[in-house]
């Protein structure tokens, strides 16, 4: 039996850090939503009791440094599966580009693996899960829109924006989440995003609102250190998006447009000067 999941990549609609923590996590307050850019995953049960990874991308580990066979293991370990897993990404989400595509990887291996072995592990316990393996993938294991507090994994779900085109855009630059968070001061941030506003955006279903509310204070840290970033933000702009934003830690930037007449103009635009572009819809 062969068992197929979608992982489609998040953006965040908006970021805020409070403080950071005794443990060394940062407490934030994020919305995010999902897109329609999506890894596939294809799983089968293997009578040696083994995890196999494979993928059509040459740069991304196939051990156990992938997120998938942690999620695997994890799964295996703490339901005692003696049966092994054959593993196959296609991956289409950018690699360390702030869209989660690892932990989307991790989340839809949890999914999967509770049908193909028929495990019955409820939604709660498979984010529970999630979170032991990084904090994006609790959102990631149902996907739609959030609200998410704690250090990314308590989550409350929201209505989904309005329906638009996301145009992503993402330099040839590696950021790293770790480094970002560290490198992170509150004081030097002049004006906060709101997510009790950004949330009346999305109750009340003004696009307009959702992208006056969009917001990350971590643009703060990835913009300083790589100022190309910056350009690429104006650059979506001038070419007429309606609203634009970095997603997480970067350095990927999506524009919200809402008319379709204007996304091939910003497409072509970005793409003189940036190699992966994507203008996608929203998973809603
Ligand atoms: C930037 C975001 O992607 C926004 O959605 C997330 O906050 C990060 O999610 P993630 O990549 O799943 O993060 P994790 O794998 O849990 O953590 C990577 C590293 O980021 C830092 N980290 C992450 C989340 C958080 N709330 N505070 C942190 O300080 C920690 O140094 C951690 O070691
Ligand atoms: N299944 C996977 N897909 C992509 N990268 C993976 C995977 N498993 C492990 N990695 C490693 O994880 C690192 C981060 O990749 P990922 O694409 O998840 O970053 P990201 O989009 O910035 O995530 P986030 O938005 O959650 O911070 C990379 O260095 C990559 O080598």
């Amino acid at each position: 039996m062969k068992i197929y999941e979608k992982a489609p990549a998040k953006i965040n609609l908006m970021l805020d850090v409070l403080h950071k923590r005794p443990d060394g996590y940062h407490e934030v307050e994020m919305i995010m939503t999902m897109v329609d850019l999506a890894d596939r995953l294809e799983m089968s049960a293997l009578p040696r009791d083994t995890i196999i990874i494979s993928s059509q991308a040459g740069y991304i580990p196939l051990d156990e440094k992938n997120l998938a066979f942690q999620a695997a293991k994890l799964i295996k370990e703490r339901y005692n599966v003696r049966s092994g897993v054959y593993i196959h990404l296609d991956k289409k989400i950018p690699v360390a580009a702030g869209l989660a595509g690892g932990s989307s990887d991790a989340a839809a291996t949890l999914r999967g693996l509770n049908r193909l072995w028929g495990l019955n592990i409820s939604g709660e316990e498979l984010k529970k899960l999630g979170a032991e393996l990084g904090s994006d993938v609790p959102f990631c294991v149902t996907g739609g829109t959030a609200l998410a507090t704690g250090r990314g994994e308590v989550l409350t779900p929201l209505p989904n924006p309005p329906q638009c085109w996301v145009v992503l855009a993402k330099l040839p630059i590696n950021v790293s989440t770790a480094e970002v968070y560290g490198r992170y001061r509150n004081e030097r941030i002049e004006k906060h995003p709101s997510a009790e506003r950004m949330r009346a955006a999305l109750e009340s279903r003004s696009f307009p609102e959702v992208c006056r509310e969009l917001g990350n204070v971590l643009e703060s840290v990835t913009l300083h250190m790589h100022p190309e970033v910056a350009h690429l933000k104006e650059t979506m702009l001038r070419l007429g998006a309606d609203g634009v934003l970095m997603s997480g830690s970067g350095p990927t930037v999506f524009g919200l447009v809402s008319k379709e007449a204007k996304v091939s103009r910003i497409y072509n635009g970005l793409r003189g000067f940036c190699k992966e572009v994507y203008a996608v819809r929203l998973l809603t």
